[in-house]
Parts: C-alpha cells; structure tokens; sequence
C-alpha cells in the first residue's frame, strides 16, 4: 500500500508562538531554556497534527530556529568569522548573530545577507564561504531531534538541504571562486550525519536538491552525481526531493543517481507520471507531490486518483504520495478560522488538511472506494461554476484592454520635462520608501480595532495623528518629497486583500517571511474589482498637512498577485490585469484628488520569474505590461515611481526599463551599488534612487559613506537623474534610528547638491 509523507511542515506554530517566543527571547523576557521548551512543544504538537492525520513518515529537521539554511551552516560549521565565538562550539546565540547581527550574548556584528528562497517569499540566510573553508559537525540539534521523535512514537525521516544545493545558494566570502571545490570538502560531513541518523535508527532521509528545478550547468549536474554516489551507502536510505517545477531535463541524471527513492513536484511541474513510474527502477520508491504545497486550495482528489491509479497498482508499497514541496509556503490549521465564509472555507486546505488529503486518497487507492474522495472534491468543482468567483464585467474589462492601455500619454523625456516643471524639486531630491515605524501602539490599535474594542472613528483619529506626526518629522528633516507612512497598513498586501473584491483574508493564515517575521498572504478566490477608493482618503490626508509634494503609495499588480495566494482556475496574466485596472483607477483618483506623484511598489517583480530562465521572457512581458496597465492612466505631470527591492537585476533591466516608470528606486546599499552596473550598462533612460542605506538593521549609518555611495552612483548615472533614499520601508525601525539615519541622509544629499551642482 502506498505512503503518505510530508517534506517538511510549517514551523511557526498555529499562532505563531515560535515567533513570540524567539522575540521574547530575544528581548531578554524568556530564557534560553523557556525558549528551548516552546520549540520542542512546537515539534511535538506539528508531529502530532501530522501523524493524527495519518502521515507515515514525519519530517524532522524542517523545524529551525530562524531559517533552515542557517541551520545546515550551523551544522556543517561553516559559521563566519564576524560570528564565530574564537573557542566555543556555535551555539543558539550564533545561529541568531548570523541571522540578525545581534543575539542575547556575543557582540553586534553585520548579519549575513538574507535572500529569496526560489521563487517563494521565504527568506534564506545565505552561507558565506571561504576558499579556505573547511566543514566540521558542528551543531547537534538535529540528532537530538530524531530522539525526540522516536521517542514520541513517531517514524522519523530527516530532511536536509542538498550539499549542491547549499553550495548553489551560498556566495563566496572574498574573491569570486568556484564553490563546487568546497563539495569534496563538504560531503565527508554529509557522510558522518547519515552515518549517526543510521545509528540512531532511521530507515529513510530526505535530501533536498530543488535546483533540479533550475536550468544547471554541466559542473553543476556534475557535482550532484559525485554527491550522490558519495552519500549513498551510509546505512540510510535515501530520498531524492527535488520541488517548485519539472526536472524533465534531469530525468536520465536522475534515474542513474544511487538512491533509494526521488521525490517529483507534480504540481508546479509537467511531470508524467506513468513515465516517472518506468524511469526508476521497481524497487526504488517514486514519490509523488500530488497536493499543492504552495497555495491553499483543497485539492481535486478525484482528478488525482485517476491520474495516478494505475501507476499506484503497478508500484504498490513502493509509491510514496505527499505535498508537492514542504508546508513551510502554507499556513497551519484551517480549522482556526472561524470567521470564514462557510462556502469559502470548503474550498481551502491549510498544512493540516493538506495531510488528511493525502490519508483519503491513500485510503481510496487501497480499497479502490472512491466515494470519499469524490465527495471531498465537490466543493472543488462548485468553485470552477460559482456567481462568486466569476464577475462577467471584469473579464469584459480585462478583455477590451489593448497596448495603448499600457502606455503614457508621452515618452519619458517628453513627460520629464513637464514634471520637472510642475515639481520643481532640488538636485539629488530626497525621499523615503513609504512605511515608517510600526510602532506597538499603532499595532495595539489596530488589533482592539479589529477585536471591536474601539470605534472606526477612534481608530481613525488615532492613524490620523500618526500620519500627522510622520509627515512633520518628515518637514523637521526636510525631506523633499514626503509620504504618509502607511500607519493604517498591517501589510502592503493584506491592506489591499481586504479591501478589493475577489481577495479573501483569514485571521490565522500566518507563514514565516524570514526569521521571526510572517506575512498573511490574502486568498485570490474570484475575479477583482475595486469597490471603494483605498488610499484617497489617507494621502490627501497628509497631503492637507504640508506643503511639499506627498507620494501616493499603492502595491503594484505583480506584488499584489505573488505574495497572495493564487486562484489556480485563472492564468497569471489575467489575475495580474484585473488587479491592474483595480489600482489604475486607484492612480487616477489619486491624481484626481491632488497627488503628484504616486509609487506603485513591486517588489516581488523579480522573485515571480519562472525558475526555467527560458520562460522569462513570456514572464517579463505581461507583468511589465499589467505594471503600465496600473500606472498609465495619468496625465503627463503625474510622476509615477516605482521601488524594487531583493532583486537581481541584470538578468531583467530591459524588462524594468519596459514598466516605464519615472522613476524607480532600488536597494543597493549592501551590494555596495554593484547592482548599478546593469543600470549603466544598459543605458537605463529613466530616474533611478538608488538606496543608500540597509534598513534591515538599526544601526545608523554615517554621512560619508552615504556620500560615497552617491558619488559611486553620480558615476554610473547622470547626477541629474538620481534620487536619495534609502534601500526599503522603515516599517521595521524604531523611531530614534529613523530620525537619525535619515537626518544624516538628507545632509549627504545637501552637501552633494553643492560638490556636484
Ligand atoms: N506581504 C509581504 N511580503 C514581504 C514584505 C512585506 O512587507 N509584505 N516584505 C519583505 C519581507 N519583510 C517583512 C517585513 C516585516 C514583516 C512583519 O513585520 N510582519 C509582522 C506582521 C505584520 C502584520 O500583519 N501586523 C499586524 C499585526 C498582527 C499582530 O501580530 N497582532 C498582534 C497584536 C499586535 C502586536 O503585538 O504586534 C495580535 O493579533 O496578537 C498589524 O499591523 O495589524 C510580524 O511578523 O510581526 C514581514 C515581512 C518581503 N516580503
Ligand atoms: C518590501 S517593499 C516595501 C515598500 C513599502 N512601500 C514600504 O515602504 O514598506
Ligand atoms: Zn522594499
């Protein structure tokens, strides 16, 4: 009979209490041992949700104090120097100097860069290597954490990052070199883990490679057949997981690795299953992702039954069925929500149900009753039908829109100079990114507001002194072109999820973004349309406030869609152009209103790209275009700006020159404005704000070396073009570090106006 797994499951908490726990910690409000103590309830409780369920085989290892790839660098001892206590083995407060620059012990040092896991909104510490480095079993936890399993009751299969891919998402501390010279260095550790998971007992580990999922190089496919070959044989048994697209490309690579057993994506990626079934020899174990491990959908389990059927009698013991990737994209328990439409609700699987899917169809296929599941999937198909999702007058709009949508009234040089004229802003202007301090009391508001505790007006008084006050600190620093801080927004995507038709939001719908950090992405459940205006009221608001120019703030279409959960009966660009001409309407009322200048955010642009380079292109056309779409209703005089921020642009400069924004502002403080290159070489024709300074930390940064970073830009783009900002949001930052932070860079921007005017 066929096994259900799991790849690895939400690490959190149902209300996030790993998260309030490691902050606490932090704070220095719990010990080390208190915070020790809430893991391993975490662990026991996931097991149990897991195993209650009926997952065979539970994950071990997909638990992490703040993200997994710190933690195989933990284990693997490739800890920094900055971050390396000079005798003592890495320790929890390591791991957390790593992640963040600063921990209850040790002192503050620059934590290592963060970055996107794949194209998901997780972020992952990134290793960084010497060309010296040496690998030592350096962290314990994992051991201890199989004990605890077992000791529980539970089978216990470990889950680790892949040494290629680990390799793959590190970057090389100094000079450039080749990382796959460290794999010979790294695999004897791989080697002894397996050997003491065999020790304690385990029968199967996981060995994650998902950059099966990415176009590789030769070197690349390479090093995966020697890692394999050197892993296999340890007194384990492997299992391959490769996930988030196809590995068609890798099939023979594959088939020829010494492994007991590969798991396929089925769901992000065109695989056949009846040819994955003939590629891997009978008495290896096929693992199918047959439950989408990224959205929150309930699965179509009678669609699934017929596809995989046939292939499940033929396999017999040795076909494994489970989420296509881990639960960490999903959030835990569905049975949390309360509050949520009752009709919606029957469409939605959250971690826990994802697993009692996998239970039915496992059921079904070894009795061949398919009663059950063809009762489970009836909401499924009540969806595809329902007057709810579908909205006739958005598909009409969205199927009338033509390339002269998407386009300004004039080009850029032409619309320039109209808007140079009606702004009439300094050299070098100074701005910010949008949010400014989320502070305790703006969130305590916004929860007894939500708990029905105070009023809409109370409430609204309240976010209204808070835009009050950011915009005079903003007059205080003289900054040139203000914003209203975004008070009002629990999230740049939630805010909108709840106010646009066709979103849903859930009150428990957490999942980790990096470190402690969680986002409650909105569900995309039916076509989208704008009910009210969503931001007018706050923007002209701040703008009655000041004389100098406020920016209007709007998250984009692209970022809207990628950091939702995404309907999956629509194609991409579809959903991307209604919610596209939700905010063009949005843009319009706000130039309507009296705002200049107005910011469209898409900071996921980058990170929806296809994994598969060759289907870039096709990407970057239609969400270039439901940008424009968004941003090209306004007259010549309105300066619409646009930021990204985690994003390697090289590959897509071309594609950000098509959005046609004004102008865009960038994160490049920490690349050092290496990011600027392309820009350059590109020739880029529009105005860009390169950020010069990180706000992912508090510390402030000094005039001269945001001086220098401008100067270092003045050299690669015309002066007259550059903005001064810096690299994101201060939604993060207290309010002490803000002031002084930007105090000290409008002064860099003042005394550059003078050295470059
Ligand atoms: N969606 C999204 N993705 C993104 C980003 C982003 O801004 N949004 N930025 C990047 C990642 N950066 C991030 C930066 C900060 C946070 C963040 O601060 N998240 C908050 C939650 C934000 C939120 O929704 N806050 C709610 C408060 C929810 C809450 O915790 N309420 C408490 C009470 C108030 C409190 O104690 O804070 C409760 O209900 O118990 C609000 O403001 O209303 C957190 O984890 O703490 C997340 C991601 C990339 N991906
Ligand atoms: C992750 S990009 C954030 C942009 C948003 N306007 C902010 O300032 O927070
Ligand atoms: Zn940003």
């Amino acid at each position: 009979m066929a096994k259900i797994h799991n790849l690895g499951f939400p690490r959190i908490g149902k209300k996030r209490e790993l998260k309030f726990a490691v902050e606490a910690y932090w704070a220095g409000s719990i010990s080390q041992q208190e915070l020790i103590e809430i893991g391993r309830k975490i662990r026991a409780e996931n097991w149990a949700l897991q195993a209650n369920g009926g997952i065979d085989l539970v994950p071990v290892g997909d638990f992490a104090w703040y993200d997994h790839v710190l933690t195989t660098t933990l284990l693997l001892g490739a800890v920094p120097l900055r971050h390396k206590s000079p005798d003592a083995e890495p320790d929890l407060d390591t791991l957390f100097r790593i992640g963040r620059g600063r921990a209850p012990t040790g002192c503050a040092c620059a934590a290592s860069e963060m970055t996107k896991w794949f194209n998901s909104n997780y972020h992952y510490i990134v290793p960084e290597l010497e060309q010296t480095q040496s690998f030592k079993l350096a962290w314990h936890e994992l051991f201890e954490q199989v004990t605890e399993a077992q000791s529980l009751g539970y089978k216990a299969k470990p889950v680790l990052v892949g040494p290629v891919t680990y390799l793959h998402l590190s970057k090389c501390a100094g000079e450039a070199f080749d990382k796959l010279d460290l794999l010979d260095r790294i695999l004897p550790i791989y080697q002894q883990v397996l050997v003491k998971f065999a020790e304690q007992g385990v029968e199967w580990v996981q060995i994650d490679e998902p950059i099966l999922s990415l176009e590789l190089e030769e070197d690349y496919r390479d090093a995966l057949r020697t890692s394999f070959s050197a892993l296999n044989g340890q007194g384990v048994k492997l299992l391959l997981a490769t996930y988030f697209d196809s590995v068609n490309d890798y099939l023979s690579d594959i088939a020829a690795y010494p492994v007991q057993g590969v798991h396929f994506d089925c769901v992000a990626g065109a695989h056949d299953v009846a040819a994955l079934h003939t590629l891997l020899a009978k008495d290896q174990v096929l693992s199918l992702g047959v439950v989408n491990g990224r959205n929150v959908w309930r699965t179509d389990l009678a669609c699934v039954f017929e596809k995989i059927e046939e292939v499940a009698k033929l396999r017999g013991d040795n076909l494994w069925l489970a989420p296509s990737c881990s639960l960490l994209h999903t959030p835990v328990d569905l049975d949390q929500e309360a509050e949520l439409d009752p009709e919606l609700r029957s469409w939605l699987a959250f971690a826990k149900q994802k697993g009692e899917e996998l239970q039915l169809l496992k059921l079904a296929l070894a009795s061949g009753d398919t009663h059950a599941i063809l009762e489970y999937s009836l909401p499924v198909k009540a969806r595809a039908t329902s007057p709810r999702v579908n909205n006739a007058l958005v598909h009409n709009r969205v199927a009338a829109l033509t390339v002269k949508d998407g386009q300004r009234q004039s080009a850029f040089t032409q619309r320039s100079k109209v808007q140079a004229q009606a702004l009439a802003l300094p050299l070098l202007p100074t701005t910010t990114i949008g949010s400014f301090p989320q502070t305790q009391s703006i969130r305590n508001a916004r929860r007894d507001f939500k708990a029905g505790e105070i009023s809409s007006v109370d409430y609204n008084v309240q976010m209204q002194a808070e835009i009050r006050y950011a915009v005079e600190e903003q007059e205080a620093l003289d900054l040139d072109v203000l914003v209203h801080g975004e008070a009002e927004r629990n999230d740049m995507v939630e805010y909108f999820g709840e106010l646009l038709n066709g979103f849903a939001f859930t009150q428990f719908g957490w999942v980790q973004s990096y470190g402690s950090r969680c986002v409650k992405p909105p569900v995309i459940w039916g076509d989208i349309s704008r009910e009210q205006a969503m931001t007018v009221t706050w923007t002209t608001y701040a703008q009655a406030q000041t004389s100098k120019k406020v920016k209007g703030m709007l998250t984009g279409p692209v970022t809207l869609l990628f950091w939702s959960f995404i309907r999956d009966d629509l194609d991409r660009p579809t959903i991307a152009n209604q919610i596209a001409l939700a905010l063009r309407d949005e843009v319009v009322e706000l130039q309507n209103a009296g705002i200049d200048i107005i910011q469209i955010d898409e900071p996921a642009f980058r990170e929806g790209m296809p994994l598969k380079a060759s289907q870039w292109q096709t990407y970057l056309e239609w969400a270039a275009y439901a940008f424009r779409v968004s941003a090209s209703g306004v007259l010549d005089s309105t300066q619409i700006h646009t930021h990204m921020c985690y994003a390697e642009f090289n590959d897509i400069i071309s594609a950000i020159a098509d959005m046609d924004a004004d102008v865009i502002t960038i994160e490049t403080s920490r690349s050092n404005m290496a990011l600027l290159e392309a820009f350059e070489e590109f020739a880029y024709p529009n105005q860009i704000g390169p950020g010069v300074y990180d706000i992912h930390t508090p510390n402030v940064p000094e005039i001269k070396w945001m001086k220098a970073l401008i100067n270092k830009a003045a050299k690669k783009v015309p002066v007259e073009r550059l903005w001064v900002n810096p690299d994101c949001g201060l939604k993060t930052r207290g309010w002490e570090e803000t002031r002084e932070a930007l105090n000290n860079m409008v002064r860099a921007a003042k005394e550059l106006r003078v050295e470059l005017g």
